[in-house]
């Protein structure tokens, strides 16, 4: 179906992300940080400490906080604790909290921690796929099929993932209607939303455009997200550009935490304070309370012993401060 691009942002009256203004548009981020923003971390966090943070991101009115995965505890020790961490977590009945599951062991694994949502994963690039899961992108999408059917069985809604949307760190530059056919194929084997990854970060706007208007081609604009890393500093132009695509859902990590450990070079999410500091101010509405979010990328920065890499984070702080 071909989707015409939507072209104006609507004009910004206000940055008080606490009113509630329902003629605005409203755009869902999707919380990546405690599964992208910690998997790359080599010290192992305390399971407790995970769970704290996703406890308080679920307190500042995100929908959704993508929690932990269930992959290969050799290949990614950070996200060892999957099972131990989705027990410890206490639900907040209007949150989501998907866990990556890339095969029926791990779909098995979600469903017995009590998991009502996965993300499959995948990408555009077979160089890329194959280090990150072992496998083509034509056999992923086999093994996802009977994932799907199997989460679908046992009531969980599947999102799906196509990384390297604008590159590849192995196999270079990525054909935007390789990313339209991929993101296609996890539509029709059942997932609900396709997220978009510019993996690398190394997208630039007009890219990010060429991708969203071949996908849109094929996938109503409504079930795509935009997944930004800042790694060349284009995060926010490239979701701006989103935007005025018509794109309303946002992949982001708290404190711009986050990194692929097999995407060479990969650094973290664009940060969800900067998103929705710029949404908030450019006529959307995200449901979040941005004060709120900026002790927890504050709180989970110094339990990390890293620097907060959301600049209107730190920025908002020195103004408490001053
Ligand atoms: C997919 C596999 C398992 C294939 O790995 P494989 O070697 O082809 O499969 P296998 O069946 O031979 O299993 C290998 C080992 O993993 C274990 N195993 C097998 N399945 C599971 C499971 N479900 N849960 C826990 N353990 C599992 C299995 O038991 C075995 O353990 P060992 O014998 O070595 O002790 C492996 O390649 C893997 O786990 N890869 C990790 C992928 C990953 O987590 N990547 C990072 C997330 S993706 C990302 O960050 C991008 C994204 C989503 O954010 C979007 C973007 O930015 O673009």
């Amino acid at each position: 179906m071909r989707r015409g691009l939507r072209t104006s942002i609507i004009a910004t009256k206000s940055i008080d992300t606490r009113i509630e203004d329902h003629t605005r548009p409203f755009v869902k981020i999707v919380e990546v940080g405690p599964r992208d923003g910690l998997q790359n971390e080599s010290k192992i966090i305390p399971t407790v400490t995970k769970a704290e943070l996703i406890h308080r991101l679920a307190n500042t009115g995100l929908s959704v906080v993508e929690a932990t995965s269930f992959v290969s505890e050799h290949l990614v020790p950070q996200m060892g604790d999957a099972r131990e961490l989705m027990r410890m977590i206490k639900r907040n009945p209007n949150v989501s909290y998907p866990v990556l599951a890339p095969n029926i062991r791990g779909v098995k694994a979600a469903k017995s921690a009590g998991a009502n949502e996965i993300a499959i994963f995948t990408g555009a690039s077979d160089a890329f796929v194959k280090r990150n899961i072992n496998m083509t992108i034509d056999r992923s999408i086999e093994i996802y099929t009977s994932v799907i059917q199997m989460a679908k069985q046992d009531g969980m809604r599947v999102r799906g993932y196509v990384s390297c949307i604008a590159g590849c760190p192995y196999s270079g530059k990525v054909d935007p209607s390789i990313v339209a056919d991929v993101a296609e194929r996890l539509l029709n084997i059942g997932c609900y939303e396709i997220s978009l990854g510019d993996t690398i970060g190394i997208g630039r706007p007009h890219e990010i455009l060429a991708v969203i208007q071949a996908v849109s081609q094929r996938i109503p604009l409504e079930k795509l997200a935009i997944h930004c890393h800042d790694t060349y500093g284009q995060a926010l132009a490239n979701i701006y550009a989103s935007l005025e695509a018509g794109i309303r859902i946002v992949d982001s990590s708290v404190a711009g935490l986050g990194g692929c450990p097999f995407a060479r070079g990969a650094t973290g999410n664009v940060a969800t304070e900067d998103v929705v500091y710029m949404l908030e101010g450019n006529g959307f509405r995200t449901g979040v309370d941005l004060d709120k979010l900026v002790d927890v990328g504050h709180w989970i920065s110094s339990e990390l012993g890293r620097s907060n890499e959301s600049r209107a984070a730190r920025a908002l702080m020195a103004k408490r401060d001053a």
